[in-house]
């Protein structure tokens, strides 16, 4: 794992935002169920790029196409890929990029991320609005973990042994950035966005 505290300056972290302001007008968020039960989640999800990561009765999946509008996810911004190539140290671009809303009061379970065909590829994280208690533990779930606290601007990279780690977020901390707060109607009690880039199928030839 890698950890990169305050890598977006406030004016990368504007931009950013302003960038997935514009995604979800074109792909709204849904909220993703849990296989089989079709529990909803917390955390209200949409994506931008080639594929998008979904989840619902049938499944966890990627997908070219929104579950409920089946329009293409809107283009990953050029930034986002510029990200990718500076950070990621793989050699293909990264093929979806998940945008989660964390609200006041919701959290992510522990999981892995286990969806995609080329775990050579690191899992790139960035985080923008309210701060949150990350917390990762090992390759199987009963491994000790550990947490700490990310913030808006920051990037963390699952790389390694951490790419098939469990890991999670724990709690939000209302209040603790105005990123969002010029976005009132997206977001009405401000919250967390946090984007992951994700390479889906191994780069070929
Ligand atoms: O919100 C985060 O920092 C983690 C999100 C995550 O683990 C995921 O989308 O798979
Ligand atoms: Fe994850």
């Amino acid at each position: 794992m890698q950890v990169k505290p305050g890598y977006l300056s406030p004016a990368d972290q504007a931009d950013l935002l302003s960038e997935i302001a514009t995604v979800i007008s074109a792909a709204p968020f849904f909220t993703p169920r849990m296989p089989r039960t079709g529990k909803p989640f917390s955390v209200a999800m949409t994506n931008c790029g080639p594929l998008g990561w979904v989840s619902d009765r049938a499944g966890y999946r990627y997908q070219p196409r929104h579950p409920e509008t089946d329009a293409p996810w809107p283009a990953m911004p050029d930034r986002l890929l510029d990200l990718w190539d500076a950070l990621s140290g793989y050699p293909g671009p990264p093929q979806a990029c998940l945008v989660n809303y964390y609200g006041p009061g919701t959290r992510m379970g522990l999981h892995t991320d286990a969806d995609e065909e080329d775990f050579s590829a690191p899992v790139l994280s960035v985080s923008l609005g309210d701060t949150a208690l990350f917390r990762i533990g090992g390759t199987r779930r009963k491994d000790p973990t550990r947490s700490f606290r990310v913030s808006s601007g920051d990037i963390v990279l699952l790389t390694g042994e951490t790419r098939r780690a469990y890991h999670g977020i724990d709690r939000l901390y209302p209040g603790t950035s105005r990123l969002l707060a010029p976005y009132g109607e997206l977001f009405p009690e401000g919250g967390r966005i946090n984007l992951t880039l994700r390479r889906v199928t191994p780069v070929s030839g």
